[in-house]
């Protein structure tokens, strides 16, 4: 369907969660919210390939799912958990490792540079990660999975560690270099504050019943 990026259908997870079926938008922003339990970091993971439906089908772009590679869905479609992962090692360390992985070349020092600054990080690259603050460490994180450039960014709760100030700094430099670079942004957010300025889209999930 035009303009429909994910579309699901009868889609249940675990015998737990059930989900109306839900539309996300192609190029726009969109909240997921919900009471605790209700399965938003579910929907994400299932939306990813992280984890198999029970039942139902996602389609991505109109293609269900199941029938494609996960692996190039999973690199279209980044996930930033609520836990963060850093390697031990400064800044630029992390950089390569995490581009390694991915069999990528490492980014030039002032594109990691540029994406430390659109996520507020005051360091150098060469600044330890092992010794920074839980915020910090999460900023640096997002910082190193933007500069991947997904087509979809989908963030877990990512102001859960930042101050009120970085939440919506980072969130508004974020926003606005998705929407600069046609990404569409899913985010989880128990921040009614942060869903009010940035939605685009609300979509709410709710625990469903038989
Ligand atoms: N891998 C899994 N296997 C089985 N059950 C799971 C799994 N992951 C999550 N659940 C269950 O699914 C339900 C929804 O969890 P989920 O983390 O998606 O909720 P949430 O809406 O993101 O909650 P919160 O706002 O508290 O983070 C919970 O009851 C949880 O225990």
């Amino acid at each position: 369907m035009d303009g429909i990026l994910f579309e699901t259908k009868n889609l249940s997870f675990n015998q737990i969660i059930k989900y109306k079926d839900i539309q996300i938008k192609e190029g726009k922003v969109s909240f997921i919210v919900g009471k605790s339990g209700s399965g938003k970091s579910t929907l994400l993971k299932l939306f990813n390939g992280t984890l198999p439906p029970s039942n139902g089908t996602i389609y991505y772009h109109d293609r269900d799912i199941s029938q494609m590679d996960t692996i190039t869905l999973r690199k279209e479609v980044l996930l930033i958990s609520q836990a963060v992962y850093l390697f031990d090692g400064c800044i630029e360390d992390n950089f390569k490792e995490f581009y390694r992985y991915r069999d990528m070349p490492a980014p030039s020092e002032e594109v990691m540079k540029e994406f430390l600054k659109l996520c507020c990080i005051p360091f150098s690259l060469d600044k330890d990660c092992t010794t920074m603050s839980g915020g910090e460490k999460q900023r640096v994180y997002i910082a190193i999975y933007l500069s991947f450039l997904p087509k979809v960014i989908m963030l877990d709760e990512p102001t859960s560690a930042l101050d009120k100030e970085n939440s919506n700094d980072v969130i508004e430099n974020l926003i606005a270099f998705a929407k600069d670079k046609g990404i569409t942004v899913i985010i989880v957010s128990h921040d009614p504050k942060i869903t009010d300025k940035f939605a685009e889209e609300i979509i709410l999930i709710e625990r469903g019943v038989d």
